[in-house]
């Protein structure tokens, strides 16, 4: 039996790296899509890639009223809603004293305000509904403190935090939230100049790929995880223990 047969997912940042992994084997489970990020053609290309049981929204999820959108176009297409996964998110490589209040409040607004929205909007379908379950990535950057990314590390915290306090706020009514953090994974959010870096400065010394943590997403989508809730899996190649 496919672990997500007709289950109805929403992905934010669903046409890139995790995002696209992730919808990639959600659909071999047999998950029903909504893929929502920016770029619309890219966005109704990679739907088309899927068939018949994908659609793409193109949002900008800091946007109340673009985040209501995917809502209703989910409903109108599919009638209900059962997982979240917030995973859109940009990237922010610069020393603090560079960065203007401006691109912090650009940073924190994608990367943890809109993870606070759409679950907001999901959790008034899924208390309806009597069940739901959110998947926020994060990143192993919210749990440790790394130089010149500030805002970014701030709002990945922030994202943890929420994620346990949604998920012990609603763990009675059968809505499940927990937060993926991943190590440094080999997508367009890094700059191809630190790859080499990164991935010494990994114990097991590489890049961690889409597909590994569409995996660990697929975990945390299913009921393979039944009893976790308001908790986190990092997936980091060894990184935060060092
Ligand atoms: N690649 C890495 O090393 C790590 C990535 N992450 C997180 O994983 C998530 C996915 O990132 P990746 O797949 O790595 O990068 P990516 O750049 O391939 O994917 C991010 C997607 O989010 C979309 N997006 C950005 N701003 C948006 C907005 N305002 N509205 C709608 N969509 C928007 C982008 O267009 C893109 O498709 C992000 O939340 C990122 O912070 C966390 C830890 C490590
Ligand atoms: C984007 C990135 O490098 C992390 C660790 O989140």
């Amino acid at each position: 039996m496919a672990k997500l047969q007709d289950k109805v997912v929403v992905i934010t940042g669903g046409i890139s790296g995790i995002g696209k992994a992730s919808a990639e084997l959600f659909n071999k489970e047999g998950a029903k899509l909504v893929l929502v990020d920016l770029d619309e053609s890219k966005g109704n290309k990679v739907a088309e890639e899927f068939g018949g049981e994908t659609i793409f929204v193109q949002a900008d999820v800091t946007s109340e009223e673009d985040a209501k959108r995917v809502f209703d176009k989910t409903i109108e297409k599919f009638g209900r809603v059962d997982i979240l996964f917030n995973n859109a998110g940009i990237g922010a490589t610069k020393p603090t004293h560079e960065v203007s209040y401006a691109e912090y409040r650009q940073t924190v607004n994608v990367d943890l305000d809109a993870v606070f929205l759409f679950s907001k909007l999901a959790i008034d379908y899924f208390r309806e509904q009597g069940s739901g379950n959110i998947i926020n990535t994060a990143s192993m950057y919210g749990w440790i403190g790394a130089a010149g990314s500030a805002a970014y590390n701030a709002a990945k915290g922030g994202v943890i935090n929420l994620t346990r306090s949604l998920g012990v706020e609603y763990a009675k009514e059968n809505i499940r939230v927990n937060a993926l953090c991943p190590g440094f994974i080999d997508t367009p959010i890094i700059p191809a100049e630190v790859k080499e870096a990164l991935a010494e400065s990994t114990p097991i010394g590489r890049l961690g790929t889409s597909e590994e943590m569409a995996k660990a997403a697929l975990f945390l989508a299913s009921d393979d995880s039944s009893f976790m809730t308001a908790n986190t899996l990092t997936v980091d190649g060894g990184f935060t223990a060092q």
